[in-house]
């Protein structure tokens, strides 16, 4: 599927690592770095603007090396783009390690996914049916 993308940065355009990889990871647009203390979260620009298609939508997820070496995580994972959303793309960090953590310009701070979305229509009636689940839930299941 072709993406119209604006790319302000000096960084490449998100690309897939792999044949295989869900995500293009998105790279850091920073002017100087910055350091995040524990537990300070921060949004940072990538400068890149797309222009999804109508019924899509891209997903802004951690990446794991981030979450496993640094304690960084997405504050609001997965971040939602909006098909109809033209700014630009930031990423919403949180450092959840006891140290303060540096990022800077060019890092890989996050990966995109870009999903499908089924818009619903509500039928809005009084009952809905039954199930054996019904309305257990939270750990029920197991449970004698
Ligand atoms: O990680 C994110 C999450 C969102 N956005 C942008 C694109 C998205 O389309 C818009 C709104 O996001 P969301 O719906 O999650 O935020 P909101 O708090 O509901 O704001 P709004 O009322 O503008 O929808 O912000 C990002 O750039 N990065
Ligand atoms: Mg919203």
């Amino acid at each position: 599927m072709n993406v119209r993308i604006i790319n302000q940065s000096s960084n490449p355009l998100p690309a897939y690592a792999t044949g295989g990889s869900s995500g293009m990871d998105l790279r850091a647009d920073l002017s100087e770095p910055v350091t995040l203390q524990s537990l300070e979260r921060i949004a940072i620009p990538t400068g890149i603007f797309i222009e999804l298609p109508h019924g899509y939508e891209a997903q802004v997820r951690p990446r794991s090396g981030m979450a496993l070496k640094q304690g960084i995580t997405c504050l609001n994972t997965p971040g939602t783009i909006d098909a109809d959303y033209r700014g630009e793309i930031k990423v919403i960090l949180i450092n959840l390690s006891s140290e303060e953590q540096m990022i800077q310009h060019g890092d890989r701070i996050a990966q995109m996914v870009i999903q499908k979305i089924i818009a619903a229509d509500w039928i809005e009636t009084t009952t809905i049916n039954e199930t054996a689940r019904g309305s257990g839930g939270f750990g029920h299941t197991g449970k004698s």
